[in-house]
């Protein structure tokens, strides 16, 4: 292992990997964490052949099996930092060290418990493996050369603002949602752009398109499609992002915006991923459902945007009176003072539901189950708002 970090030409270790502590205490080594990595994104990025051919350190160790290595113990520093800001959802099962593994004893004995906890955790469990096997087939590189064709990135916050301002009311984020894991299939009659169409149609300001297939059955092609057919709404790619290559693929893919979720993305992440909007021209929806998450995407700068979601991922329960909850005293001035466009999401029916949200001091709404199930869903627009919106 050591052998790594002394690693010469034609392979190129650099800083993250020559600045590795020697002593590996547990808080040095979250330290250095926080210090150097952000995912194994970065860590895949710091060893690499430059000639392709079989990588072996000074000391015998293969690169491979140091890669492993590396990855396993940045993995388990991400679970250490996520837990330490309270997020519960580990980012991959922990599945033990590599067979060769001689490190500190306390990592050792964390292999316990590799069945996901739960709905949240097994997504992303499941997106973690579905995203490292897309960057074999599509690396960086290729996906910075894809944007050069990618069309341009429009103006999500702006059209939630010019609906709000138009109506009244929260401006409509309508998603386009095939199915889901707490109602199963929403409609079998599912053609994407003919409810983008429909939706645009009846008022919406912006879409959210699913784009996870093994839980939503949604995929990147519907994005594709309906950002070819011509619809105007601003479009999110609702995926579960766990790494930063994700917000390139949704641009190039003709994302205009993308959902981070503060229950799986530690502060760093999120920071580091905002960065990374800014520069593809993407607007970053940030989803929290609690107080310690909203204090920790508060304390984050840059933040224009910010969903509440009434439905609690680990457990599917749905209470928009998360919402209000959420928005009372400090934390709800401070919205105010930021000029922070807060967006209510999840379990939204009836014209009642959008006035209590919209009282509690939402300018958006994102809204699935009940427009995407109505056989028009851009009527189902009007009845949810009780009055047609699209004047
Ligand atoms: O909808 C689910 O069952 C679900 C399960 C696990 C993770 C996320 C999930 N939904 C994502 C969403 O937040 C909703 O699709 C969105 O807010 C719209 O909600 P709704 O109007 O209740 O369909």
């Amino acid at each position: 292992m050591e052998g790594l970090a002394s690693l010469k030409a034609p392979f190129q270790a650099t800083s993250f990997l020559s600045s590795r502590p020697k002593t590996w205490d547990l808080p040095t080594q979250l330290n250095f964490y926080k210090r150097n990595s952000f995912s194994t994104f970065s860590v895949r990025a710091q060893v690499e052949s430059t000639d392709g051919s079989a990588a072996v350190s000074s000391s015998g160790e293969s690169v491979t099996e140091a890669l492993k290595i590396k990855e396993w113990e940045v993995g388990m520093l991400e679970n250490e930092v996520a837990s330490g800001q309270g997020i519960r959802i580990r980012r991959r099962p922990p599945s033990g060290p590599p067979l060769h593994y001689v490190g500190p004893f306390q990592f050792r004995l964390q292999n316990e418990g590799n069945t996901p906890r739960n709905i949240l955790e097994e997504i992303v469990w499941n997106k973690d493996k579905e995203v490292s096997q897309l960057k074999e087939r599509k690396p960086l590189s290729v996906l910075k050369k894809a944007l050069e064709n990618a069309p341009p990135a429009r103006d999500f916050i702006g059209a939630l603002r010019a609906a709000n301002e138009r109506t009244g009311l929260p401006g409509l984020i309508a998603e386009v949602k095939k199915a889901s894991p707490s109602r199963g299939i929403l409609r079998e009659n599912f053609d994407p752009v003919e409810i983008a169409k429909s939706y645009e149609k009846g008022g919406a300001a912006c879409l959210s398109v699913l784009t996870d297939e093994k839980y939503f059955k949604g995929s990147f092609e519907n994005l594709e499609a309906i950002r070819k057919a011509g619809v105007k709404c601003p479009l999110l790619c609702k995926e579960f992002i766990v790494d930063a290559w994700q917000l390139y693929y949704a641009r190039t893919k003709g994302a205009d915006a993308v959902l981070l979720i503060a229950a799986v993305l530690p502060d760093l992440d999120i920071k580091y991923m905002i960065k990374i909007c800014k520069i593809l021209g993407l607007t970053a929806l940030v989803e929290v459902h609690d107080e310690r998450e909203f204090d920790r995407v508060l304390a984050i700068e840059g933040i224009e945007l910010i969903g509440i979601n009434n439905r609690n991922l680990e457990t599917f329960e749905l209470d928009i009176s998360i919402t209000k909850k959420l928005l009372e005293g400090e934390r709800g001035k401070i919205i105010r003072e930021r000029d922070i466009i807060m967006v209510g999401e999840s379990g939204l029916f009836t014209p009642e539901d959008i006035a209590y949200v919209q009282e509690a001091g939402v300018r958006a709404i994102l809204v699935g189950e009940s427009i995407v199930k109505q056989s028009d869903p851009g009527k189902g627009i009007s009845n949810l708002f009780g009055k047609d919106i699209s004047i």
